[in-house]
C-alpha cells in the first residue's frame, strides 16, 4: 500500500516503551514485590520474559503466563502502578498534545499490556476509551491477579495481527512501536509502514525488520507531516565537536536531544570539507580553521562554537554572508591564562628554565646572577582587553609597576599607566607580554626593529597567538643573550594533535618556556567553557537569540509563546523589512511580534506570528529576493 494524502489514516500506537517509557509489568513487580525476599531475582525474569516476547524469540502467551505466576500482584497495586506510570510517559508524547488532538478519532491503542493501568493513562492525552486494544487481568475473590481473559484475542500469540486483521480499518496505517509483534502488523500486510520506536529502548532486531526508526513521535510526525508541537526534531540536529572540547559539551548537546559526534584531534580543509555536509552545529577551538572554501559547503550548518576565546581561525564573513552564527567563549579562560602569564615571568626572572635543564644533566649552578624579584619591575602589557586587564590587576597585587598599550582606549585599572606608543612601551618595560587578538593585521606586529627598542635583560611572552612574532627574530635577540628569557605558549604552526611532533627554532634554547598552546587549557576553564558556549548555540536553536555572537546582529528575544517564530536572515539591503510585512499583511497574519537588528552586511527578523497561516506565507518569505536563510520555530 502507498500512503495518499485523501485517505483516513490510522496511527496504531503501542504503550510499554513507547507511550510510556518503562515496561509496566516491570513497575508493577517493583511495587508487589517491593519486600519480597526474591525481588530483584523475579525482576530479572520478568525482564527476560518480556524481552524474549518482545524480540520473538519467546511466544507472547507464554511470556505472559509466566510473567503473572512470578508477579504475585493484586488489585491494591494498581493505583501506586498508574500514578508511578503517569509520571513516565515519553517526553515525545508529553509534547505533543496537537497529534493526539487533532487525530483523536483514528489513534489506537493496540497493546498486549493490560487496560487496567492503560486506560487511565492514555485517556487523560484525549484518546478515546473504545480506541484502546489491551489485555484485562483476571483477579481471585481476595483481588489477587491469578491469570488473563484468555479470550481478548491480544493474549494469544500474534495477538496484534489478528485484532487489526478483525478490525479491518480502511485507510494509511501507521504502526508505531518497539516490539516484534508491532512490525509482525506490517509483515501481515495490516499496515503502510512500521516504525520502531526508539526513545525508551532500542531492538536492533526490531529496528532491522522497521521501514523506519523513530527516535522520538516527532521524528514520526515530521516525516508524515503531521500536526505536531515542535517546528523540527532534534534528533535530525548533527553536532560535529572537535579538538578534544569537554565531554560535559557532548552531554549537555546530547541531553537536548542531538546527535552528537566528538573527536579528539583538529581536521585538515579537507576532511572537514567531507564531515561538514550533514552537521548543524560545529564546535572547534583555536587548530581548526574554518575557511570560506569548508563554509561553502556546509549546506546544513546553522551554528558554529569557538570553545575557546580567539576566532581569528575561523572566517567570520564567510559565515555570516551564509547565515551561520558563530559564538566564542570570551571570559571562560582569562584567568588561567593570566595565572601562567604570572607563573611564567617569576621563573623567568629566576632563570629558572635554565636551571631545571641544567639540574637533570647534574649540573648544580647556585647562583643569583640575573636572578631578580618581579616586585618593583615594569610589566608592559601589549593589548589591554579581558586577558591583559586581568594580568595588570594581578601584576600590581605582586608590586609590579603595570604599562600598556592597546589601539583602542582602554580604562586603565588600578595604578596602571597607558603608554601612548607601542615603540614607549617597548623601551621602558623590564617585562613585556603579549595579549592581542589573532586579527590578520597582526601579524608580525612585533619583528627585528620592535626587539631593538627593547632594554637589555627583558624577559619576553607571547601567550595570544603565534603569528604575531617574528619568529626568527626573537630566536636572534635570545641567543644574543638581549632577551634574558622567555615564554611561548602560541606558534605559527602547531601540531594539529598530541601524535605530531612540535618543530621550532625555539627548541633547545635556553631559559625559554615552550608550552603546547596550553594558556587555557585548565580543568576549571574547559569545563566552564563546555557550559557556556553549548548554551549559546541551543538557546539560538530553540529561540534564535544571536546575543553575545561575534558574527550576527545581537538578537535576545523574549520567550516564545502561543506563537510560531519566523527568523528572516537576509542582505542588509534597503525594503526587506517592508516586503516582509507585506506578505503578512497581504496573508491576514497576525504579528505577536516583531524584531529586527542590522550590522553592516546582515539583517535579521524575527517576527512572532499566530499560529494560523497558511503554508504560502512561508514559501512567499524564503522566496524574497536577498534572504539568505530562513528558519521557522514553534
Ligand atoms: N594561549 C592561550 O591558550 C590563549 C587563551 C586565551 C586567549 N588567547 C589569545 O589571547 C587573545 C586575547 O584575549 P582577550 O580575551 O584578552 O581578548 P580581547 O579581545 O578582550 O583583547 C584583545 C585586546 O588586544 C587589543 N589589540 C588588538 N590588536 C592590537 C595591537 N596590534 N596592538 C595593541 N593592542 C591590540 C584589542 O584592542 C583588545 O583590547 C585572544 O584573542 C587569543 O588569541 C590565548
Ligand atoms: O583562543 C583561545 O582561547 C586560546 O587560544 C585557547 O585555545 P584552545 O582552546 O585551542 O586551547
Amino acid at each position: 500500500m502507498n500512503p495518499t494524502t485523501d485517505k483516513q489514516k490510522y496511527f496504531i500506537i503501542d504503550f510499554d516503551s513507547t507511550f510510556t517509557k518503562v515496561e509496566a509489568m516491570d513497575e508493577l513487580c517493583q511495587i508487589a514485590l517491593q519486600n519480597h525476599p526474591e525481588k530483584n531475582e523475579r525482576l530479572s525474569q520478568i525482564q527476560s520474559l518480556t524481552d524474549q516476547a518482545m524480540d520473538g524469540t519467546l511466544s507472547f502467551r507464554e511470556s505472559l503466563h509466566q510473567r503473572i505466576a512470578i508477579l504475585e500482584a493484586n488489585k491494591s497495586h494498581l493505583p501506586e502502578l498508574i500514578e508511578k506510570l503517569g509520571e513516565k510517559v515519553s517526553e515525545s508524547f508529553k509534547r505533543n498534545q496537537t497529534f493526539f488532538d487533532t487525530y483523536k478519532d483514528t489513534i489506537l491503542i493496540v497493546s498486549s499490556g493490560f487496560k487496567d493501568f492503560i486506560v487511565p493513562i492514555v485517556t487523560k492525552f484525549g484518546i478515546k476509551t473504545e480506541n484502546i486494544y489491551a489485555n484485562e487481568f483476571e483477579f481471585d475473590e481476595d483481588g489477587k491477579i491469578k491469570s488473563f481473559d484468555a479470550s481478548n484475542v491480544l493474549s494469544e500469540d500474534n495477538g496484534k495481527v489478528k485484532l487489526l486483521r478483525n478490525l479491518n480499518l480502511q485507510g494509511d496505517i501507521y504502526v508505531i512501536g518497539d516490539g516484534y509483534t508491532d512490525y509482525e502488523i506490517k509483515e501481515a500486510g495490516l499496515a503502510n509502514e512500521f516504525y520502531a520506536f526508539t526513545e525508551n529502548i532500542k531492538r536492533d532486531k526490531v529496528v532491522d525488520k522497521a521501514d523506519r526508526e523513530a527516535q522520538n513521535l516527532d521524528e514520526f510526525l515530521y516525516v508524515n507531516k503531521l500536526a505536531r508541537n515542535i517546528s523540527y526534531p532534534k534528533n535530525r540536529i548533527k553536532v560535529l565537536l572537535l579538538e578534544n572540547i569537554h565531554q560535559s559539551a557532548k552531554e549537555a548537546m546530547e541531553k537536548e536531544g542531538y546527535q552528537v559526534e566528538l573527536l579528539t584531534s583538529a581536521l585538515t580543509e579537507d576532511e572537514l570539507i567531507e564531515k561538514i555536509k550533514d552537521i548543524s552545529i560545529l564546535g572547534i577551538r583555536s587548530k581548526t580553521n574554518l575557511t570560506s572554501k569548508v563554509v561553502e559547503h556546509a549546506d546544513r550548518l546553522l551554528a558554529v562554537g569557538a570553545f575557546c576565546i580567539g576566532t581569528n581561525q575561523i572566517d567570520l564573513e564567510a559565515c555570516q554572508d551564509r547565515g551561520i552564527v558563530v559564538f566564542n567563549a570570551p571570559y571562560s579562560n582569562t584567568r588561567s591564562v593570566v595565572e601562567l602569564a604570572i607563573g611564567e615571568m617569576i621563573m623567568l626572572m629566576r632563570g629558572v628554565p635554565k636551571s631545571v635543564m641544567e639540574m637533570h644533566t647534574g649540573k648544580w649552578n647556585k647562583s643569583a646572577t640575573n636572578s631578580f624579584e618581579v616586585r618593583g619591575k615594569k610589566l608592559g602589557i601589549i593589548g589591554y582587553g579581558n586577558i591583559g586587564a586581568q594580568l595588570s590587576v594581578v601584576a600590581e597585587a605582586l608590586g609590579m609597576k603595570v604599562y600598556f598599550y592597546d589601539i583602542v582606549d582602554r580604562l586603565a585599572l588600578g595604578n596602571a599607566t597607558m603608554c601612548d606608543s607601542l615603540e614607549e612601551l617597548l623601551s621602558i618595560s623590564d617585562v613585556i607580554s603579549l595579549h592581542v587578538d589573532g586579527r590578520t593585521e597582526n601579524t608580525n606586529i612585533i619583528r627585528k626593529e620592535h626587539f631593538d627598542l627593547m632594554k637589555e635583560g627583558v624577559v619576553f611572552m607571547n601567550l595570544a597567538r603565534g603569528q604575531v612574532v617574528d619568529i626568527a627574530a626573537l630566536v636572534e635577540n635570545l641567543k644574543s643573550g638581549k632577551i634574558l628569557g622567555a615564554g611561548v605558549d602560541v606558534y605559527p604552526e602547531e601540531p594539529k594533535n598530541n601524535q605530531e611532533e612540535f618543530i621550532s627554532e625555539l627548541r633547545q634554547i635556553p631559559n625559554v618556556i615552550l608550552t603546547p598552546h596550553v594558556g587555557g587549557s585548565t580543568v576549571e576553564a574547559q569545563e566552564n567553557i563546555a557550559q557556556f558556549v553549548p548554551h549559546k548555540m541551543i538557546d539560538y536553536i530553540n529561540a534564535g537569540n544571536t546575543f553575545s555572537s561575534v558574527n550576527f546582529p545581537e538578537l535576545q528575544l523574549p520567550k516564545l509563546q502561543n506563537a510560531h517564530r519566523l527568523m528572516h536572515i537576509h542582505k542588509n539591503v534597503p525594503g526587506i523589512l517592508a516586503k516582509i510585512n507585506q506578505i503578512f499583511a497581504k496573508n491576514e497574519v497576525n504579528i505577536v511580534g516583531q524584531y529586527l537588528k542590522t550590522n553592516e552586511k546582515i539583517g535579521y527578523v524575527i517576527t512572532d506570528i499566530n499560529q494560523k497561516y497558511h503554508q504560502e506565507v512561508i514559501e512567499e518569505l524564503k522566496n524574497i529576493e536577498d534572504t539568505i536563510r530562513f528558519r521557522i520555530l514553534y
